[in-house]
C-alpha cells in the first residue's frame, strides 16, 4: 500500500487576484464567477503522482499586500506556496514579489547554534541528541519517550542501581 505523505501548500497573493478560484477549481472542478473575499478557507484532497499519494492541505488566505505581516501558521509547517497575481493587476504582480522576500526574511530571528554543534556536545557526553520545537510540536513526544526509553535501558544494564540519565 503506497505511503500517504502530509502536504501543506498556501496560496498568497494580493486581494481578488483568484486564489479562491484556482484552489475551488482544483479540488471541486468548477469556477466560481461571483466574488465573495475570503477570510481564511482550507481545502483537503488526496492528489496520486505516479506511485505516490499526497494529502493536500491547500491554505487559501485572505489577500495580502505589501505591508500585511504574515502569521507563523503560514511559515511553520509549510511545503510550499503558490504565489498568485493578476494579468490585469500590476499592482498584484509587485505584491508577490514582496511576498517572496517575506517568505525568505522568516520571523526575524537568525538561528545561532547549529544543530551539528548541539549533537557534537551530546555525543562528548554520551547523551542522546534531539532538536525541538514547542511551538512547532516537532519532536515534543519523542524527547520524553526517548528519555523514558534511555532511563529503562540504563536500569537494565545496571540491575536496580539507580543512575541519572542525560538528554
Ligand atoms: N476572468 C477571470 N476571472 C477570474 C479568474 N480567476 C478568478 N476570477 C474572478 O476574479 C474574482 C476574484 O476571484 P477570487 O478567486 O475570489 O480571488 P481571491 O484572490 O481569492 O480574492 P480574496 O479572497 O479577496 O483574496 C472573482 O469574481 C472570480 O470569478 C480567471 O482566471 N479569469
Amino acid at each position: 500500500m503506497p505511503l500517504v505523505r502530509y502536504r501543506k501548500v498556501v496560496i498568497l497573493g494580493y486581494r481578488s487576484v483568484g486564489k479562491t478560484s484556482l484552489a475551488h477549481q482544483f479540488v471541486e472542478g468548477e469556477f466560481l464567477e461571483g466574488y465573495d473575499p475570503t477570510v481564511e478557507n482550507t481545502y483537503s484532497k488526496i492528489v496520486t503522482l505516479g506511485k505516490d499519494e499526497f494529502h493536500l492541505h491547500l491554505v487559501d488566505t485572505a489577500g495580502q499586500d505589501e505591508y500585511s505581516i504574515l502569521p507563523y501558521s503560514f511559515i511553520i509547517g509549510v511545503h510550499g506556496y503558490v504565489l498568485v497575481y493578476s494579468v490585469t493587476s500590476l499592482h498584484s504582480f509587485q505584491v508577490i514579489e514582496s511576498l517572496y522576500q517575506k517568505l525568505h526574511e522568516g520571523h526575524g530571528k537568525t538561528r545561532e547554534v547549529q544543530a551539528d554543534e548541539g549533537k557534537k556536545l551530546a555525543e562528548s557526553w554520551g547523551a542522546t541528541f534531539m532538536e525541538s520545537s514547542a511551538r512547532e510540536n516537532q519532536l515534543t513526544q519523542g524527547i520524553f519517550t526517548k528519555v523514558i526509553q534511555e532511563i529503562a535501558r540504563v536500569e537494565n544494564s545496571y540491575g536496580q542501581e539507580r543512575r541519572c540519565q542525560l538528554m
